[in-house]
C-alpha cells in the first residue's frame, strides 16, 4: 500500500515541479531597463531598509560563486590560480572587492586593481579586509599580453547599472587593454562599457556574466557561455511588484544559471 502512495505522490511531485519550470520558462525572466533597475535598489534600502553592505556581500559572493562554477579550481591552467579583479569607482566595484576576498577564501589567488577609490567607510573597509588577507593590489593596468600570461580569469566589476556617456579615463585604456586580452573575463551585473540597456557591440566581449537582483536589457545581447543570476535577496513582496518572474534557485544556491 505505501509503495502505491509512494508512487503516485513522486508522481505528482514530479510533475508539480515539471508545471513549476514550464511556467517559469513561459512566463520568462524580467530583464531590467536602468531607471527601473535604480528604482529597484533604491527600495531596497529606503522601504525595506537593507544596507548597502548587506547586499554587496551577497551580490559579492554570488559572483565568486559563480566563478568557481564556471571556472573550476583544478580546471585552471595556469599555477597558481590567478585572478585579476578589476575594480570600478562605484558599488560595482564594491561587489568586485567582495568577490577578491571570497575567491581567496575559495583558494584562488585574486589580485586587484583599484585605481579610483570613493572617500567612503565602506569601500576603505572592504580595501582593508582584502589587504589583510594578502591580496595584492596593482598600481597600473598590465598590457595585455602580460595579463594572458599571468591570470586564468579577470573579473570586470568596473561599472554597473548606473554606467553613462563616454568612458572616462583611466577607464577607456584598462578597458582597451580588456578588449585585447584572450582569457576570458566575467562581468559583475553589466559588461562594463556597455549601454546598460542597448549592450555594446565592439564593447569587450565576456564569457561569463553575473546579473544581479534581475538582468538588466544589456544581457540580451550577452553572447558568452555562462549566464548566472545572483543576488538571491530579492523579497517576494518586491519581486511581484516588478513583475520579475525570478527562477527558484535550487536549494540552497546563491546563484541560478540561466543558460
Ligand atoms: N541594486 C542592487 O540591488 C545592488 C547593486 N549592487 C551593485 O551596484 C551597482 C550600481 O552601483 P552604482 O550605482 O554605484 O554605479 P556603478 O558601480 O554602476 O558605477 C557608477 C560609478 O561609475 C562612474 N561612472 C559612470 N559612468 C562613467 C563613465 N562613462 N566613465 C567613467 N566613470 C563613470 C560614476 O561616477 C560612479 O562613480 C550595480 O551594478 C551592482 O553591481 C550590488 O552592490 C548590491 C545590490
Ligand atoms: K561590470
Amino acid at each position: 500500500h505505501t509503495g502505491a502512495c509512494a508512487r503516485v505522490a513522486s508522481n505528482i511531485y514530479s510533475k508539480d515541479l515539471a508545471h513549476r519550470q514550464a511556467c517559469t520558462m513561459a512566463n520568462t525572466i524580467k530583464y531590467l531597463g536602468q531607471e527601473e533597475a535604480q528604482h529597484i535598489d533604491e527600495e531596497l534600502f529606503n522601504e525595506y531598509s537593507f544596507s548597502v553592505d548587506q547586499l554587496m556581500e551577497l551580490a559579492g559572493l554570488s559572483c565568486a560563486t559563480a566563478v568557481s562554477k564556471g571556472y573550476p579550481l583544478q580546471s585552471l591552467l595556469k599555477s597558481p590560480p590567478r585572478v585579476l579583479v578589476i575594480c570600478g569607482p562605484g558599488n560595482n566595484g564594491g561587489d568586485g572587492l567582495v568577490c577578491a576576498r571570497h575567491l581567496k577564501l575559495f583558494g584562488y589567488e585574486p589580485s586587484v586593481l583599484y585605481p579610483k577609490r570613493p572617500n567612503k567607510q565602506l569601500f576603505q573597509n572592504l580595501t582593508t579586509q582584502c589587504e589583510k588577507m594578502d591580496i595584492s593590489f596593482l598600481t597600473e593596468m598590465p598590457e595585455a599580453d602580460v595579463v594572458d600570461e599571468v591570470y586564468n580569469l579577470v573579473v570586470d566589476a568596473i561599472f554597473g547599472f548606473s554606467f553613462k556617456g563616454a568612458v572616462r579615463e583611466p577607464f577607456g585604456d584598462i578597458l582597451s587593454q580588456l578588449k585585447k586580452i584572450t582569457v576570458p573575463i566575467a562581468s559583475v551585473d553589466i559588461p562594463s562599457g556597455w549601454d546598460v540597456e542597448k549592450g555594446c557591440p565592439d564593447g569587450i566581449q565576456p564569457d561569463m556574466l553575473i546579473s544581479l537582483t534581475a538582468p538588466k536589457k544589456a544581457a540580451n545581447h550577452f553572447k558568452g557561455r555562462y549566464h548566472f543570476l545572483g543576488g538571491r535577496f530579492v523579497p517576494s513582496a518586491l519581486e511581484k511588484k516588478y513583475q520579475l518572474n525570478l527562477p527558484q534557485y535550487p536549494g540552497t544556491d546563491c546563484v541560478y544559471q540561466l543558460n
